[in-house]
């Protein structure tokens, strides 16, 4: 059996794994995916289980109860994946020579890191700033060393590492620079494995070298962030510290005043320091991180239902309010965004992006958001926009050619963590040998 790949895509609703041959690379270079399983709608039980094994005719999607945490799903999907007979590339557990994490924070990590004793630790000491995401992907990590055999390798790929590349006016808050210094209180950007999917993707599209592209990138999904890339680079990004700021999403309120969790409780208002009282600083975190954003707004973490929520409105007033508020709130931070990078890109933007869950699927939104943009010369083409297929980049705007084109992309966090293995493997290879060389 080649040594196969496993991609672990643990989001904030979903969970995604990929498995990849890595003795077979596809025309552009990445490991070929065997079996894909997805397990979504964790916010907004019950969630769905969808599997395609890439030998068979049609993928399978079936509702599975009580499935709730990243856990529960991940052993789910695992257990797909075993009781599939056709699966023949999988004999074992052993099979699984390689598995990849995605990690969101990664901290002061610049890199993928081989998992030991020493990465979980920094990973675990950086939960608290991606509460959503690092503890459950530690939890997949620790499941993993549990459920496979010892010799399989596993590595972290993070989030953070395509925002290396902020500049310092960027990443800095405007706060006491030593307590900021000691505390490593600063941007650092999340998404990062899309970013670099979609920076690859469009740049192949556009027929651009990756260091010659300039795109506004929005990844939209139960996570919503935006990013501008210049030259290949990422040189702003929405969420910052953690990923609670920036868009809302889901159940994440998004950028508010700083001090609005201060008057959250009912005795704000008295405008003093007690005021502060019942609001716990992990309080506040819990609110804005798990009970704001949609969910708190139109009643559902489904931007689907809202959409068609919103859109059953009309504009008469009489329809879903909630979902009319939270499609619109969502609409204008994308464009305050979109302006804000246009700008940081002194205009010359090859395309502007959607991606993520909702980028890919939300017709509706993508309209609204197209209207907007107009005035800066981006025009979305309302039939292509509405069927955009199943290719991995598709043309939505009336340009088909040169700058300012309107694209959706097929963002492959999987696809971009498999990369990053077969490097590692390549890497590990070469020092093997000059090591017996050496002997
Ligand atoms: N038809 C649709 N229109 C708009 N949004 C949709 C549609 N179907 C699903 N979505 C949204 O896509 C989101 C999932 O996006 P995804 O990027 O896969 O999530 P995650 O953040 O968990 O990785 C869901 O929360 C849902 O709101
Ligand atoms: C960083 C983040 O919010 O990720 P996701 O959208 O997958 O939850
Ligand atoms: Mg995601």
């Amino acid at each position: 059996m080649p040594p196969l790949i496993l991609a672990i895509n643990a989001g904030s609703s979903s969970v995604k794994v990929t498995l990849y041959d890595s003795s077979t690379l596809t025309s552009t270079n990445t490991p070929k995916s065997i079996a894909q399983c997805t397990i979504d709608g964790l916010t907004a039980p019950p969630a769905t289980l969808k599997y395609h094994h890439h030998q068979s005719e049609k993928p399978i999607s079936r509702e599975v109860e009580g499935v709730t945490t990243q856990e529960d799903a991940f052993k789910a999907i695992m257990q797909q994946l075993e009781q599939d007979e056709g699966l023949v590339e999988v004999g074992s557990k052993a099979d699984y020579a390689y598995v990849c994490h995605r990690v969101v924070h990664g901290g002061e990590f610049a890199d993928a890191q081989v998992v030991d004793e020493e990465t979980v630790q920094r990973i675990e000491r950086l939960s608290d700033l991606a509460p959503l995401h690092n503890t459950p992907a530690l939890t997949l990590i620790r499941t993993c060393t549990t459920l496979l055999p010892p010799k399989t390798r596993q590595i972290a790929f993070f989030d953070t590492t395509f925002h290396t590349t902020l500049p310092r006016a960027i990443t800095t808050y405007p706060i006491n620079r030593t307590i900021a210094h000691t505390n490593a209180l600063r941007k650092y950007g999340f998404h990062g494995l899309s970013y670099a999917s979609i920076l690859r993707l469009t740049s192949s599209h556009l027929n651009l070298s990756p260091a010659a592209t300039n795109i506004i990138a929005l990844h939209l999904g139960s996570g919503a962030s935006a990013c501008a890339i210049r030259g290949g680079k990422s040189v702003d990004t929405s969420m910052g510290l953690t990923p609670a700021s920036g868009l809302p999403g889901a159940t994440r309120a998004g950028s508010v005043d700083p001090s609005l969790v201060f008057h959250y409780t009912h005795r704000a208002g008295r405008m003093s320091r007690s005021s502060a009282r019942d609001m716990h600083v992990t309080y506040a975190e819990e609110v804005l991180n798990k009970e704001s954003g949609w969910a708190a707004l139109a009643g559902t973490t489904d931007f689907g239902v809202i959409s068609a929520r919103a859109m059953a409105d009309g504009g008469d007033g009489k329809g879903d309010e909630g979902a009319r508020l939270a499609f619109d709130v969502f609409v204008d931070r994308i464009l305050g965004f979109v302006g804000s990078y246009y700008v940081a890109l002194g205009g010359r933007v090859d395309a502007l992006v959607f991606a993520g869950g909702i980028g890919e699927k939300g017709v509706e939104l993508r309209r609204a958001v197209g209207r907007g943009v107009e005035c800066l010369g981006f025009e979305i083409d309302e039939v292509r926009n509405a069927d955009v297929g199943n290719a991995a980049v598709v043309d939505i705007g009336r340009r088909t050619e040169g700058e300012k084109r309107v694209l959706v992309v097929r963002t492959d966090e999987q696809g971009e963590m498999a990369r990053g293995c077969l490097e590692y493997m390549e890497k590990e290879a070469k020092e093997t040998k000059e090591t017996k060389e050496d002997v």
